[in-house]
């Protein structure tokens, strides 16, 4: 699959760009600020409907955004995909727009509204669709940050791969917030939650709970095998990188996650929150069996950390058959020219779109550059070059 077409409006710093891309290698290159991370940022949120960076999406809207004729300023995202050389091509679509409060003020709350085909559609729908994998300097965080960093990779990974598994995590929750509730409030008001309450929400629980489980634990096999080889590959070292899925609960189907519900009972009403399940969990990344984020170098943390990134595409070429678009953020002036040139030639493959942005061409050799295309951004307009 690749993105032929990417069309912004009020996208940050983008007014109005409509841009063809070309389905291999395409290197943005421009100063600093010039709006070469918001093109794949504006990719990764139509993949995944989520921002990379933004703590509210209301920031992704274009500051000078004024909305048209009394309607509430919008940002417009949308792509063409080219799914196989002969299949009909797909758009898709995300209009983000400010809302007005009934004094007629701006709100600091965001609609959303999804199109694939032209055709309103639910959030859920639209991830799959488009498969990126992004390789963004703050990456290091996977090894070096808190679970729930690794959580977010294997759940993003997850999501675009299997539509089931998007539904499954949105229901668990959904479900999390509404029993946690029940135990905060139950514990606040000094009054257990009944019995029959809590067997309710510990069902649909276990039932959406399961299945992240399995997914995550049969992933994180693959990604392991994977994820070695990958290491070995780009760090000429022989230590083993391995992957461990850490489960707050040995649970494989509803009647054992019930039953482990059951056995915490007392210390959930206690704490009025809930202990185990997916949201609790951690995947382990060891090196030589010491964990990369306390025990690895800088230098094995981001070889470590490309791993896990280029495993995550592997796994999805893999399980669907297609190639996601590598989405690479600055990532190559981080390293030497030579680990740099060894990594492109890892990661260029016929058939593989990767967008690549840069502040300096030199980074690049002569030979490199004859075979891609190239744009130069600037200031929120991009010129090919
Ligand atoms: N909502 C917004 N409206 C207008 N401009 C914005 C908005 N959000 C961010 N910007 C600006 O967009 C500019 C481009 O940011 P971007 O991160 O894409 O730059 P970049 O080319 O990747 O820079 P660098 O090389 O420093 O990483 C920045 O000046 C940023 O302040």
């Amino acid at each position: 699959m690749y993105v032929s077409r990417l069309q912004l409006q009020d996208f940050r710093i983008y007014r109005s760009l409509v841009l063809a891309l070309p389905p291999g290698v395409c290197l943005f290159y421009g100063a600093n600020a010039a709006g070469k991370t918001t093109i794949l940022e504006a990719l990764y949120y139509l993949a995944t409907t989520r921002s990379l960076r933004a703590s509210a999406e209301r920031e992704l809207i274009a500051l000078e955004a004024t909305g048209d004729l009394g309607l509430a300023p919008f940002a417009r995202l949308a792509a063409s995909l080219q799914p196989q050389p002969d299949a009909e091509m797909q758009t898709i679509e995300i209009v983000l727009q400010r809302k007005f409060g009934a004094d007629g003020d701006l709100l600091p709350t965001t609609s959303k509204t999804i199109r694939i085909n032209k055709i309103a559609r639910r959030a859920l729908d639209l991830i799959g669709q488009l498969r990126v994998v992004m390789f963004a300097p703050q990456d290091l965080e996977l090894v070096t940050g808190a679970p729930a960093e690794r959580r977010r990779y294997l759940d993003v990974t997850l999501s675009q791969i299997d539509g089931r598994y998007v539904r499954a995590l949105s229901r668990y929750n959904q479900v999390l917030t509404q029993r946690n509730g029940l135990l905060r409030s139950s514990r606040e008001r000094g009054r257990a939650a009944s019995e029959q309450d809590l067997a309710f929400w510990d069902e649909e629980l276990a039932k959406a709970g399961v299945y992240v489980l399995r997914e995550r634990r049969r992933a994180v096999t693959e990604l392991d095998n994977l994820a070695q080889r990958l290491y070995a590959e780009i760090s000429g070292s022989d230590l083993a990188l391995r992957l461990n899925y850490l489960d707050t609960t040995p649970a494989h189907d509803v009647p054992s996650f019930l039953a482990a519900l059951k056995e915490l009972r007392r210390e959930e009403r206690e704490r009025g929150v809930t202990l185990i399940g997916p949201h609790r969990d951690d995947l382990s990344i060891q090196l030589a069996e010491r964990e990369v984020g306390s025990f690895g170098s800088r230098g094995q943390q981001r070889a470590s950390t490309l791993a896990l990134r280029l495993a995550e595409a592997e796994l999805m070429h893999a399980r669907t058959g297609d190639r996601p678009v590598l989405l690479l953020d600055d990532l190559l002036s981080e390293l030497d020219q030579k680990r740099r040139e060894h990594l492109l030639t890892t990661i260029v493959r016929p058939q593989q779109q990767i967008l690549i942005t840069a502040t300096d061409l030199d980074d690049f050799s002569p030979s490199f550059l004859s075979q891609i295309t190239r744009m130069n951004v600037d200031q929120g307009q991009i010129f090919p070059a």
